[in-house]
């Protein structure tokens, strides 16, 4: 059974029994997103990332979703990149072409993953002028409270250490606010180089989901939504704090096993 409530300022909880519960939970609450923005704007702009969270996204593949999904109204997008070729084991491209993008019918040509026969800061540059394009003819929103595009939604892992997208912890990558898409080339977890949205991205979009499993990472979920001393600052999920949109965590009960007096109805 489902475990949901509200944290403090750090969003919806939603702490499943099991992988299963939690991807079941997760392809209903992604694909209730997308018939609520095809309604309104005639379009979903979804921003991926990749990791074990696109493993846990699998049953959109499968019924009903495969064929309820209005799937080509589908824009999508990655929170973050790795700079390999698109065919290398690492690209997070590759990751969810295989896993997904292969096996429902999402039109190629509203697949926008960045250039990866270029430098690090190219392909970063690229891809913002690519996202800057698609605001312009409004097929990703933007924001009314800065100049950031605002993601219909986007979905986010969690690295044992706190990490999202590429941004890491005490990362200068953390204070970026002038780009939408920056790039680092000294990434903790290889390989190191890297593209990524930047917090003021993230914290402009519609929704955000943090989709987390596992007893490794239940340490750095206790830090980023209980209020801990000192406080961490330079966590960066706990830098996730969408100014107008909902933030949603994604947990199974090893990653929740450290949260601080969980008090939810069940
Ligand atoms: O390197 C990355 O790691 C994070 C977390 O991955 P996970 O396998 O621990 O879930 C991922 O969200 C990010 O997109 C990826 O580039």
């Amino acid at each position: 059974m489902a475990l949901s409530g509200v944290k403090n300022d750090r969003g919806e909880l939603r702490i499943l029994e099991n992988l299963d519960e939690l991807r079941t939970d997760l392809a209903d609450y992604i694909a209730e997103l997308s018939e609520a923005a095809v309604k309104e704007r005639g379009v979903f702009a979804i921003a991926l990332s990749g990791g074990s969270l696109i493993g846990l996204m699998g049953k959109l593949c499968e019924a009903p979703y495969n064929k309820t999904v209005d799937w080509a109204k589908w824009y999508i997008f990655w929170a973050d990149e790795r700079v390999v070729a698109k065919n290398h084991s690492d690209s997070n491209y590759k990751l969810a072409k295989d896993g997904i993008l292969s096996k429902v019918p999402i039109v190629p040509s509203h697949v926008h993953s960045i250039n990866d026969s270029v430098s690090a800061e190219e392909a970063a540059d690229e891809y913002m002028f690519v996202i800057r394009q698609l605001v312009k003819t409004r097929m990703v929103s933007v924001s009314d409270i800065s100049d950031c595009p605002k993601f219909d939604l986007i979905l986010l892992g969690m690295g044992p250490d706190g990490h999202i997208a590429s941004l890491f912890p005490n990362h200068a990558v953390l204070e970026e606010t002038d780009e939408w898409v920056t790039f680092i080339t000294d990434s903790p977890k290889p390989p190191p180089e890297r593209i990524t949205f930047t917090l003021p991205v993230i914290n402009s979009a519609s929704n955000v989901a943090i989709v987390v499993t596992g007893e490794s990472k239940a340490e750095a979920v206790h830090l980023a939504i209980d209020n801990v001393e000192p406080n961490c600052p330079s966590l960066p999920a706990r830098l996730v704090q969408p100014t107008k949109g909902k933030l949603v965590w994604f947990l199974d009960k090893p990653a929740a096993s450290k949260l601080d007096d969980l008090q939810f109805s069940e």
